[in-house]
């Protein structure tokens, strides 16, 4: 008799390629459609799986893993932030949890620049002018923004990503700074000429820029906090692509609307807030739809990860982009 297929739970369409792969190698269940599916469906379908394969828009918490039963051993995210699962009781109770880093790193460092040089060059207000038809021609003064070149961004969290966006800056001409928890070995930080803040508050006072690279755990909640962001210079700007969390964006919209910061690139928001509707009427401030990762090769590349990683969980080895709580 062939061994037993292991049975698989995936919340939501993934790339059909994957899909397809994914139904060769296992009992596949796709739950949700285009959308995450709901709780209660979610909850039903756990027991019966051995391997879940959520996106980082399905919340896995305490009390879902409790009741998935005993036969859940896996969780595969198709996604690198873990944010959005309880991955310190997924091992008290035995489910490994797997994510997709690395492929992605490049594609969220491309949007951090684009958000940095669409707040700094004004580009969607041009835009604006330009869709309205209120152009009035060229003028020695109009849309002045701001030069990258010169000018210090703060790295928050030098990690894959913040490395990333470190190199392209330095191309730009900017000065970086960073904060995070170790320095970086100097092989990295040479060729970046970066500069460490051991102090978070030191990296605000200098940054013209400040990027948010690090991922959203406990202990990352609101470290731009308003006390932090009041350290800011009053010509900084923000720009976001790890997650919301780990500002107060309630404290930086009002910061913002107050003319206390001159702008902010956003692609991500605090969970369960929405966009902050007051943060959509400011003509300084970019908001994206949390696309950092949405190239179609980052997207398929995401699923080979879950794929390699479900594949060697079922040979009996551990999958290669384990996650454990001391890591977070
Ligand atoms: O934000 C995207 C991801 O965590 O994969």
């Amino acid at each position: 008799m062939p061994p037993k297929r292991l049975s698989v739970v995936v919340t939501r369409r993934l790339p059909a390629p994957i899909e397809a792969r994914m139904a060769e190698l296992f009992d596949l269940r796709v739950l949700g459609g285009d959308k995450s599916p709901d709780r209660a469906a979610l909850i039903e379908a756990l027991p019966e799986a051995d391997i879940l394969v959520p996106t980082i828009t399905d919340v896995i918490d305490a009390p879902m893993l409790a009741g998935a039963g005993d036969r859940l051993k896996l969780i595969a995210n198709y996604g690198a932030g873990v944010d959005h699962i309880d991955v310190a009781t997924a091992r008290q109770r035995g489910i490994l949890v797997s994510n997709t880093p690395g492929v992605l790193t490049e594609d969220t460092a491309d949007m951090g620049l684009a958000l940095m040089l669409a707040v700094l060059r004004r580009m969607t207000e041009g835009m604006a002018q330009m869709q309205q038809g209120v152009w009035e021609g060229w003028a020695p003064d109009a849309l002045l923004g701001t030069r990258l070149g010169g000018k210090t961004l703060g790295i928050l969290g030098m990690g894959r990503i913040g490395q990333a966006m470190a190199r392209r800056a330095r191309a730009f001409g900017m000065d970086i700074h960073y904060h995070n928890r170790r320095r970086l070995h100097s092989g990295l930080e040479e060729p970046l000429e970066a500069t460490w803040q051991e102090r978070l508050d030191a990296l605000c006072a200098v940054s013209d820029v400040i990027s948010v690279n690090c991922p959203h755990t406990p202990s990352t909640f609101h470290l731009l906090n308003a006390r932090r962001l009041k350290l800011l210079k009053p010509t900084a700007v923000v720009v976001n692509t790890s997650r919301g969390e780990v500002i107060d964006e309630n404290a930086l919209t009002r910061m913002l609307r107050a003319g206390e910061l001159a702008g902010a690139g956003l692609d991500v928001y605090e969970r369960g807030q929405g966009v902050n509707p007051r943060l959509r009427e400011l003509p300084n401030v970019v908001l994206l739809p949390h696309m950092g990762s949405a190239t179609r090769e980052a997207r398929l590349e995401m699923g080979e990860k879950v794929l390699i990683n479900m594949q060697t969980f079922a040979d009996g080895h551990r999958p290669p982009d384990q996650v454990v709580p001391s890591m977070l």
